[in-house]
C-alpha cells in the first residue's frame, strides 16, 4: 500500500489546473460538444485500468469531472496525482 501524502506533498504535487477538496483531488475539463466528453471519459478509463486506479468519472453536457483518491488506503497518495499527470499529458497528446 502507498504511503498517504502531506498536506505539503499535495500541493506539491497536485498538476495544474487540479484542485483538493478533502480526501479527494479533482479536476473539471471542459469540451465542445457532449460526445468529445464521452470520448475522453473512455481515454480516462483506459488509463485507469492500466494503472488498476480508478477515479470517480462524472460526464455532464460539455464537461467531464475527473475525481480520484486512494481508497484503500483512505486518502490521497501518488497513485492519485500520478493518475492526474497520466490525464493531463493524454489530454494535451
Ligand atoms: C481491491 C482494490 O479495489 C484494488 O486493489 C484497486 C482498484 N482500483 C482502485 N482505485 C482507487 N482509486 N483506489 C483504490 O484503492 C483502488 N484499488
Amino acid at each position: 500500500m502507498a504511503d498517504l501524502l502531506s498536506d505539503d506533498e499535495i500541493e506539491a504535487q497536485l498538476p495544474d489546473d487540479w484542485s483538493r477538496e478533502g480526501d479527494e483531488i479533482v479536476r473539471i475539463y471542459e469540451f465542445d460538444d457532449y460526445l468529445r466528453g464521452v470520448n475522453f471519459a473512455q481515454m480516462v478509463g483506459e488509463i485507469a485500468e492500466s494503472q488498476f486506479h480508478h477515479p470517480e468519472i462524472i460526464i455532464r453536457y460539455e464537461e467531464v469531472e475527473i475525481r480520484l483518491t486512494s481508497h484503500e488506503e483512505g486518502g490521497i497518495t501518488e497513485a492519485d496525482t500520478e493518475m492526474a499527470e497520466l490525464i493531463e499529458s493524454e489530454r494535451d497528446a
